[in-house]
């Protein structure tokens, strides 16, 4: 066990000190784009400023072959881009892979100046962690990379989830979680073969009606409502990252071209307390935004409760319904969260600026 006043000590001579708090940075959508397709690299420099977090993806989805070539078009991409106010992060191979110890001793000298974030998969245990902290720490010194790295796990496998809480408190550069719903289904053995998403057969049915002897009639229609199977796991999520301080993501929606199913799975998260999610293909970029940025209908009643709480004790009358010192804090988080967006985001800011308060 690392003890309270190591925590935060450099894992390497040389190394620099790691973070005390992580930032919260805008990342409504994490894009991801396969760094080794030549249309899509050709793509990145355009996408800057246009999506929050830019993503070069090694694992799953590049094949085998590519895994060079992918991880080589990252490095270009790192030193040629001007990520601007977009964050940029990778998605290295898995640590049981015989390609993860290249992707990093090769990533961190030639982009480690670059990279916010690096995403690694399939973590089972705070172990995992604390290798790819110590490596990291080393390859920082050596590179003399004066801004720590920082770490993000995916949560896709069962003992992962188990070990989720020392995960988070594996080690300082711990930045967030995002769900991997398509492994953790395979390594949970659940049978649905889609990559995130709700699942028609995963619904409960309203009562039927009863005949006088209290037995169902079955011939009357029955309405079913489809139900989250990820409710569970990202409402574990958020209250392990919560608890950490680091930032939980919804992750994959496979279906792309259900843009509105995409939306209300996003919707779920954010309401649950997701900061973001991923976007595989262009298109989910603007449905992110759309959906983690809150509305202006939230904003706007958020600034009256807030308004009307005066030093944020005691309880009011609004439209009927009670505020007290909880459902303005409630308001607080709406507020913050604008105001962060509206800072890198100048027609949230133009939206939310233009409200009034009444
Ligand atoms: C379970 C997990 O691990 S999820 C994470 C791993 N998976 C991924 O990263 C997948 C990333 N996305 C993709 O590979 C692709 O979007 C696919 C395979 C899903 C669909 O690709 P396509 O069939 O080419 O989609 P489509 O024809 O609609 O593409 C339209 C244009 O957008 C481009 N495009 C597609 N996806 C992306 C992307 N993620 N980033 C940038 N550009 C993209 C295409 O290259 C194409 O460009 P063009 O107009 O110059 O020809
Ligand atoms: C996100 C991811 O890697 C998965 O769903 O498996
Ligand atoms: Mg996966």
């Amino acid at each position: 066990m690392r003890t309270a006043k190591d925590f935060f000590a450099p894992l390497a001579v040389g190394a620099p000190a790691p973070v005390r708090e992580i930032p919260a940075r805008p990342s409504r959508a994490i894009h991801f784009f396969d760094p080794g397709n030549p249309k899509m690299a050709a793509k990145v420099p355009d996408m800057v400023g246009t999506v929050d977090v830019l993503l070069g993806n090694l694992e799953d989805a590049v094949k085998a072959e590519n895994k060079e070539i992918a991880r080589e078009g990252l490095v270009k991409i790192g030193q040629e881009v001007d990520f601007g106010p977009t964050q940029f992060w990778t998605r290295i191979n898995s640590l049981d892979s015989p390609w993860v110890l290249d992707d990093l001793t090769t990533l961190v000298p030639a982009i480690g100046d670059k990279l916010d974030v690096i995403m690694v998969p399939k973590v089972q245990g705070a172990e995992d962690i604390h290798y790819v902290d110590r490596l990291l720490a080393q390859l920082e010194a050596k590179a003399g990379i004066t801004k720590p790295i920082l770490i993000h796990a995916i949560l896709e496998t069962a003992r992962g989830v188990a070990n989720i809480e020392e995960i988070c408190a594996a080690s300082p550069r711990m930045q967030g979680l995002s769900l991997g719903p398509a492994d953790l289904a395979a390594d949970r053995r659940m049978k649905t073969t889609r990559v995130g998403g709700g699942h028609p057969g995963y619904l409960v049915r309203q009562d039927p009606e009863r005949g006088a002897d209290g037995v169902p009639l079955y011939d009357g229609e029955r309405t079913t409502y489809q139900q989250d199977l990820w409710h569970y796991t990202i409402a574990r999520m958020v209250d392990a990252c919560a608890m950490h301080g680091i930032y939980p993501y919804y992750g994959p929606f496979g279906d792309i071209k259900d843009t509105v199913a995409c939306e209300d799975q996003f919707r779920n998260a954010f309401l649950l307390g997701c900061v973001g999610a991923w976007s595989l293909h262009p298109v989910q970029i603007k449905i992110a935004n759309k959906v983690f940025s809150p509305s202006v209908e939230d904003v706007k009643h958020a600034r009256r409760v807030i308004a009307a709480m005066g030093d944020g004790t005691g309880a009011v009358m609004l439209d009927g319904k009670m505020e007290d010192d909880a459902s303005v804090k409630q308001c607080k988080v709406m507020v913050a969260l604008a105001e962060e967006l509206a800072a890198i985001d100048p027609d949230l800011k133009a939206k939310y600026d233009a409200i009034v308060v009444d």
